[in-house]
């Protein structure tokens, strides 16, 4: 009898790419949305009369759902009990619900003059939208990353995981570098413009994850036997393994490295273009494009740290290395002398490096620390202590810089608005930078005392 060899759609390489590019896509929108408001802080306060408190608040809505209503833990848990699809299917349709509320909130008149819960209407319900939208994005997150452990598990799994962070990253990029043209375009300036233009591109990622769906399904059928020895030999999750996971040392110290490295770098993106106004003067209408330059250099550098990891392994070193990078970022954008455009550009590039080394190691690292079935609550919980830090980071500068920074007012568009000394939020961002670095030599003490392999490479054999 001939014997034969029945192949998984993972094996085939255009398979496994072109589910990592339509899933990535998805996310590129999601990114898109999360920073299309950033650029135009300034257009908020003269159009909306958003005080960059009011934008600290709005900021920090994204955990509000996440965080205290535990959305995100449930998701994981959800994604972990009924798998990729129904969830990912749910992150997608509440990222695109989130941002249609938003884009009412920011485009309506019917609010004006209300208040709600001390805090102006359109403000309130622009926060509504970006905490549901959030629960999404960061649901989708974690279902594309075990989507990308699925298809590439023993294979390219970081540079996979690279190539899904560069692509946010592309999200991210046009969110600072066009939202800014795109609310004056057609010579009157519309703040809700740019927020349209995302939930259009949302839309298109809703469709492209029921494409993705299909090729789920075709996953599975094609490796329905290894399925079925897997659930004979593996229990399905439990929901006591989220005590497994909270006793693991090595899940504490990526979480905590990851809750402070964020801290020190997305809170960072919301501010650095009034920071590239306030600082280094910059005119505001093109501010956007410095920051760009950080997520332009994570689209190229990510993937290639990922290769790096996925060959040669040393993934804890590298998430030390980029630690390291971050404390002289941050420390050098607060000296107050250093205020010249061209030394923001250098010191937002070599940001872009830490932005690509820590990431490129730090997702990948998760699964050997980790079992697979557990992963979706892993990274949830992960992701959760992180959206402490995204929610309150950026509350905590928006409040010093009111409370403790402004240093005048200036004419801009024709409004008066406060200048802004950014020398605290620099240091207090360096202070992040400081913690995390300890929590990177930690994890790799760790990794050498319990042989997690995270020096060691990704592909087998
Ligand atoms: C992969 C990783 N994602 C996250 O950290 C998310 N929890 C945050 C998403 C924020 C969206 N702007 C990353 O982007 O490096």
């Amino acid at each position: 009898m001939v014997e034969t060899v029945r192949k998984s759609l993972r094996d085939s390489a255009a398979a496994r790419w072109t589910a990592l590019l339509i899933v990535s896509f998805t996310m590129m929108c999601g990114y898109f949305l999360t920073d299309v408001l950033s650029p135009i802080v300034g257009l908020l306060e003269s159009q909306l009369n958003w005080t960059r408190a009011d934008y600290g608040v709005y900021t920090s809505s994204y955990g509000w759902f996440n965080v205290f209503l535990v959305m995100l833990i449930l998701g994981g848990i959800i994604l972990d009990k009924l798998g990729i699809r129904i969830t990912g299917l749910g992150a997608t349709a509440l990222m695109v619900i989130g941002t249609a509320i938003k884009y009412w909130a920011v485009s309506t008149h019917v609010l004006d003059g209300e208040t709600i819960m001390g805090l102006n209407a359109q403000l309130f319900w622009a926060c509504i939208g970006f905490a549901v939208f959030a629960v999404g994005v960061e649901v989708a997150g974690i279902t594309v990353s075990k989507i990308i452990v699925k298809w590439f598990k023993g294979k390219e799994m970081a540079t996979a995981m690279g190539m899904q962070v560069a692509l946010a990253r592309v999200g991210t990029a046009f969110a600072l570098g066009f939202s800014v043209p795109i609310a004056r375009a057609l010579g009157v300036i519309d703040v809700s413009r740019p927020v349209l233009v995302a939930l259009i591109g949302l839309c298109i990622g809703l469709i492209a994850f029921i494409v993705y769906m299909v090729m789920d399904k075709k996953l599975d059928a094609s490796e329905a036997n290894d399925v079925q020895a897997e659930i004979s030999h593996e229990d399905e999750f439990k929901i006591s393994d989220i005590g497994k996971i909270l006793t693991n040392k090595g899940w504490w110290y990526i979480a905590i490295l990851c809750v402070l490295f964020y801290s020190a770098v997305f809170p960072f993106l919301k501010y650095a273009t009034d920071l590239m106004v306030n600082k280094f003067g910059v005119d505001q209408n093109i501010a956007g494009l410095i920051p760009m330059l950080l997520p332009f250099g994570n689209i190229l550098l990510t993937p290639l740290f990922g290769g790096i990891y996925d060959r040669k392994g040393k993934g804890a070193s590298i998430m030390i290395i980029g630690s390291l990078l971050l404390i002289v970022v941050h420390a050098l954008f607060s000296v107050q002398m250093l205020n010249n455009w061209i030394i923001a550009m250098i010191l937002v590039i070599i940001l872009g490096v830490a932005f690509s080394l820590v990431p490129s190691a730090m997702w990948p690292s998760v699964p050997k620390i980790v079992p697979e079935k557990r992963l979706g609550t892993a990274y949830s919980l992960i992701f959760w202590v992180q959206n402490w830090g995204l929610m309150g980071v950026p509350l905590l500068i928006g409040w010093v810089l009111e409370k403790y920074c402004i240093t005048g007012q200036t004419m801009r568009d024709g409004m008066m608005v406060n200048t802004y000394d950014y020398t605290l939020p620099m240091l207090i961002f360096t202070g992040f930078g400081l913690l995390a670095l300890v929590f990177a030599f930690l994890l790799k003490a760790e990794d050498k005392k319990k042989g997690y392999g995270l020096e060691s490479p990704n592909i087998e054999g």
